[in-house]
Formats: structure tokens, sequence, C-alpha cells
């Protein structure tokens, strides 16, 4: 019997008690020593309780929240944090974010492998560009259009993958007999003068257990999708429904293949939030409690806009009318998320339901029991919109907990999620090839 295909997770990690800025209100969380990194190692070792492949650390430096009750994401440096986390655990990976837009590639290569290194194989690289411009100007320069941001992006990770190979793979001896530490004829010193990025330097660290780290990419755009094509292993990506995971893995399969690669070379992670509960309403009640007031009549005046209506306030007890959901036309125009908000508000729920089920969000939520978030999971895996996901709990201490003690065993017991690691570096666990230096072929 051939082994059924296996789903990749991932643990958003934003270096806070959960995704929702209100999560610091959840009775269960305590956080009087804030920022307290026992949070984020806490919630790393849970998720690796539940056999997680890796963390996927987001950054925004310079960026503070919106709002006097939101809890402050990401104030604290990823890498830092990932690196306590690395000594907290043993197997799950860390995918941590640098921008190529306005990071030092010298410095990031020699972070990255450092951190490798430590962890013995356990660290990807999330190579953005970056769209956020304060994030940006925190470092003095201003964001660039998409095609120099990803054009310098290419020029960054080619020079810092050569940085990576340029400790020889073999010029560690370590030889007592011959006192031989090293041949350091085989550490070379790497000269590139691109375009918009240079480097002329050694970086004198042997590789670590699975090499170099793998590159992880986030984004949207075409140019984003032909940068994978070349340089991603994986790709974690923004998509409402099973139609558009399935042509954004399409996309990647054919961008890859443009490049020389298989066409499964890039895995498609999508993002899900998982409201959990025992009950449907009662998940859509627990996550009510996270949204204030403000924000929800903003995603009430959001589900109008896609759906092309003006809501009132008589209208958010009740269903949405199905003559206007009949009329809504779908363009390359429309918000990505209204066949979401449709496919929701078929269903029958009230606006207020609707809005509750997190269509105006970042990614799409999976709702209800564990089974029926497992039955999400499933579903779009099976389908192939999906390699594995990016889980957003509201709560790291509540959700993420039931999470891993609910729904990954019933992922286990239908066969499409491990009981265990398969290996000790990211990479064999992600079965993504060992790779030293620029990729030539897979
Ligand atoms: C899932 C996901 C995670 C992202 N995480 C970050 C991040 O941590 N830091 C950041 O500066 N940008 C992040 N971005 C933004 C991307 O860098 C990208 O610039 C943005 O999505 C715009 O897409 P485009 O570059 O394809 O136009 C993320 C994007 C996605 C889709």
């Amino acid at each position: 019997m051939t082994e059924k295909k296996q789903m990749k997770l991932g643990l958003a990690m934003f270096g806070a008690a959960g995704l929702n800025f209100k999560s610091w209100l959840d009775p269960e969380v305590h956080l009087e020593d804030y920022p307290d990194i026992s949070v984020d190692v806490k919630a790393a070792q849970l998720a690796e309780k539940g056999k997680f492949q890796f963390m996927f650390f987001g950054d925004f430096p310079g960026t503070k929240a919106a709002d006097n009750g939101d809890m402050q994401t990401m104030g604290m440096d990823p890498l830092l944090i990932a690196t306590v986390i690395a000594s907290q655990t043993k197997h799950i990976g860390l995918g941590i974010t640098r921008a190529t837009s306005w990071n030092n590639p010298y410095e990031v290569a020699r972070q990255f492998k450092t951190l490798d290194a430590i962890s013995k194989g356990r660290v990807a690289w999330n190579a953005v560009t970056g769209a956020n411009g304060v994030s940006a100007n925190a470092y003095g320069v201003s964001l660039p259009s998409s095609f120099d941001r990803y054009g310098k992006a290419a020029e960054f990770v080619e020079v810092v993958q050569a940085l990576w190979a340029s400790w020889g793979e073999d010029a560690l001896k370590l030889d007592h007999d011959n006192q031989i530490f090293a041949d350091y004829d085989k550490v070379k010193s790497v000269s590139i003068k691109g375009k918009y990025v240079e480097t002329s330097g050694t970086l004198p660290i042997p590789p670590s257990k699975q090499g170099q780290p793998p590159i992880f990419h986030s984004g949207g755009s075409s140019n984003s999708v032909a940068f994978a094509g070349q340089h991603a292993d994986v790709y974690v990506g923004e998509v409402w429904t099973i139609e558009q995971g399935k042509a954004m893995r399409q996309a990647l399969s054919q961008a890859g293949v443009v490049n020389g690669r298989k066409p499964d070379a890039i895995a498609f992670i999508a993002g899900v939030m998982p409201l959990i509960g025992d009950s449907k309403k009662e998940a859509l009640e627990r996550h009510a409690k996270f949204i204030s007031e403000d924000t929800f009549y903003q995603r009430v005046a959001h589900v109008g806009y896609a759906l092309g209506v003006q809501f009132t306030m008589a209208d958010i007890e009740k269903p949405i009318d199905s003559e206007i959901l009949d009329s809504v036309e779908i363009t390359p125009y429309s918000d990505p998320r209204t066949e979401n908000i449709i496919r929701v508000a078929r269903e029958g729920w009230t606006l207020r339901e609707v809005v509750y089920h997190s269509v105006i969000d970042y990614h799409p939520a999976a709702v209800g029991t564990a089974e029926d978030i497992a039955d999400h999971l499933t579903e779009w895996f099976e389908s192939g919109a999906a390699d594995g996901f990016w889980v957003m709990p509201d709560v790291y201490e509540t959700d993420l907990k039931r999470f891993v003690e609910e729904v990954v065993p019933i992922l286990q017991e239908r066969g499409i999620f491990h009981t265990d690691y398969e290996g000790e570096t990211l990479r064999e666990n992600l079965g993504l090839p060992y790779q030293y230096g620029v990729r030539k072929e897979d």
C-alpha cells in the first residue's frame, strides 16, 4: 500500500500571546512581565508536541499597534526569539522573516547560518521583499517599485547563498593527529557586484546538518511567484478558496518548471485561522470577544464593499439577502475574499456572524469543533489547494492547545499528518533536498 501524502503544519508566530491582537485579554494568558519570552517558548513547545514541522516568524520592524486595546507584536527581533526557542526545543523548524528591501545580505547570511548551525539544521529564511513603507523608513530607506523589490530580492538571495557556501563543504578537518583544524584553501572569498547588492568576503561557518537553510517566500504578485519559481522551497500565501489555492499551486509549479525544477519542487502553505469551540456558534462567540466594536463596523462596511451594497444597522442581525449574493459579479478587480464571503453567507448566518467568521481578515477561518476544523484542512489538502497550512490561532494558551490536543489526532487518524518527525533537520521534515550554495538544479 502506498503511503498517503502528508500535510505540513506551521505555527504563525508574531511574538505575542496569539495571532489576535486582543489575545492578551484571554483569562488564561498571563503577561504581567511583557515582553515575556517564556510565552513564545511555551507556544513553540506546544506546537512541537503537536509535531508541527515549523514555526513561521513574521517581521515588521518599525510598526506599532493601531489601537490602545491591541497588543504590540514583533517589538522584539524574531531572530533572537527564535534563537531562544531553538535552545528550548528539539525538532520543530524555525522559519524566520528577514526582508530583502532594507537588510544587508552579509548580515542576513551570517545570522541565519549561525542559527542554522546552533539549531543543528532547523532554520529557514523567509525571504520576503516587504511591502511596508514604515519598516523601510525605520531602516532609513524608502520602498522601491515591485520590479526593483524583486530584482533586488533575487540578487540578495544569490549573494546570501554564495556566502553560505564560501566555507567549502569538506573544509572542516578536525584532524588531531596532524593538528589540522580546517583546510582553509577550501574557504573561498565571494566577490559579487550586482545592480542592487554587493559583497566581497567569506563567511567562515561550516555547513549545518541540513547544509543551509531552505528559502521560504511570502507574497502574492506575479513577480513574487516568478521569484519563488527560481529561489523558494516553500511559499506561504494568502488564498481564501480551494480554487484560489489550486490556481496558486499551479502557478508555483509552472514557475518552478520554467527554472528547470520539478513540478512539485515548491510546497504551497495556505494560511488558516482555526476558530475552535464545542459548536460553530460557540466558536464564533469566542472569536467575537476578540473583535472590538470599531473593527466590527469597519468589517461590516468592508463586506458591503465586496458585495457592492451599503449595509445599515437594520441588516446586522439578519442573514444577507440571497438576491444580493446572487447578483455579485466576480471580476479580476474584486476583493479576493468575496467568494469566501458569499460561501459563508449562503450558509444562512446573520451579517454579524458572517463577520465573526473572519471573512475580512488576512486568511480564511476554519470554524467549529475539532472535527469541523480537521474537515476543512482535509478538504483543502486532498483537493490539492495546499501542501500544508500556516496555522493562526487567536490565543496560543487556549486555541493552540485545543488544536494540538483535538485537531492533530484526527488528522493523524486519517493518515494525512505524521505521528512523528521524519528526521532531524527541517529539510528532512519538509521533504526538501539537501542544498549547499546557490541552487543549480533539482
Ligand atoms: C503570508 C505572508 C506573510 C508575510 N510576512 C511578512 C513579514 O513578516 N514582513 C514583511 O515585511 N512582509 C511580509 N509579507 C509581505 C510580503 O513581503 C509582500 O511584499 C506583500 O505580500 C506584497 O506582495 P507582493 O510583494 O507580491 O506585491 C507577508 C506576506 C504574506 C502573504
